[in-house]
């Protein structure tokens, strides 16, 4: 059993116009990551300022490996990056680094091995001396995850780490966060790069108007039910009911196919067909029932839902979603 390292118990945060989020109730361990979706004003960045203590909440208490969240003790878990960041123009790279390592209370030998090793890993490493008002704004998003990683804190609260990353900083991010997760940081991470989420989080949730919508594992969400689709040769159109009598499995012909593919195309007796299946087993079967039938079986291909189905589909039919309401 992990140790806890966020505990979320009824947290509610109600702004004077009614906004904010509630009843959030959220456990999270030592070494998971755990992405945060939500359309535009669900109350992700709530969540995450009360959390990090820079709000207070209206009611419920949550606690960071056991310390109240906005105590001293609570803050020297995190490191925290902000949806919105601005960082001192003034300053080199390097000196808003070391500006963080102060407030953090690092000394000086560990702050100034640090700051090179940091900028490095966030890819930045060879503009440590040029100053903030000379970098792009993916620069200083680079530079907000290095303040973020410099006291070298469990908890990571990741507010839209990539959104001003092109996709080649987008990959670097993945790579570090996937990195720090070995190493076994634990992160917290608001995204509306649903990608993002599914390669690096353990478990989601679907925040929406303030409310948790829907949560569990990326593996439960994506993989309740997984779409199949067989591509076979030498069939014959009695093959069909029979197939789905003896496998008792919901087979039908595929209507979306691998790209460029066509079903039913040029040579007659080959076929796509499709079934969503809930356990693997029945994928044997089938491809068995198939052989032994003595058809051929091209491919056994499995379509993976992907994590912007499962939100579009969550989110579809909501009278309140987020700033639409
Ligand atoms: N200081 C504030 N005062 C009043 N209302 C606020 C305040 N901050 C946020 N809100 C409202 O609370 C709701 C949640 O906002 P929040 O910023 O937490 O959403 P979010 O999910 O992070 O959105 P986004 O994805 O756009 O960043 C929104 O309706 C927002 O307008």
């Amino acid at each position: 059993m992990t140790q806890t390292a966020i505990h979320i118990d009824n947290l509610t945060k109600q702004y004077d116009n009614g906004r904010g989020c509630r009843n959030v109730q959220i456990t999270v361990g030592q070494g998971e990551a755990f992405g945060f979706l939500g359309p535009n004003g669900a109350g992700k960045s709530t969540l995450v300022k009360m959390l990090v203590g820079l709000i207070t909440p209206t009611s419920g208490t949550a606690s960071l490996f056991g310390d109240a969240i906005g105590t001293v003790a609570a803050k020297r878990h995190i490191g925290y990056l902000p949806e919105l960041y601005r960082y001192q123009e003034w300053l080199t790279g390097s000196e808003v680094v070391r500006l963080h390592a102060r407030l953090c209370g690092l000394d000086k030998q560990t702050t100034e091995r640090r700051i090179p090793e940091l900028l490095d890993r966030v890819g930045i490493g060879n503009r440590g001396k040029d100053r903030v008002k000379q970098y792009s704004k993916g620069m200083q998003q680079r530079l907000g995850l290095a303040c973020a990683l410099v006291a070298d804190p469990p908890i990571l609260f990741l507010d839209e780490p990539s959104s001003a990353l092109d996709p080649v900083g987008r990959l670097d991010v993945r790579t570090l966060l996937r990195e720090l997760k070995q190493e076994g940081k634990t992160i917290f991470l608001n995204s509306h790069l649903l990608e993002e989420v599914e390669n690096i989080c353990d478990r989601i949730a679907l925040l929406n108007n303030g409310e948790i919508l829907r949560h569990g594992t990326v593996q439960q969400v994506l993989h309740a039910q997984t779409r199949w689709l067989f591509k076979i040769g030498g069939y014959t159109p009695e093959i069909l009911p029979w197939l789905i009598e003896t496998s008792g499995v919901q087979l039908h012909r595929a209507e979306s196919l691998p790209d460029g593919e066509r079903n039913g195309g040029s040579m007659g007796d080959e076929i796509w067909l499709e079934a969503v299946i809930d356990n693997e087993q029945q994928v044997g079967l089938i491809t068995t029932l198939i052989v032994n039938q003595g058809m051929t079986l091209y491919y056994v291909y499995p379509v993976r839902e992907r994590l912007e189905e499962w939100f579009m589909e969550a989110v579809s039919g909501l009278s309140h979603r987020g700033e639409q309401e």
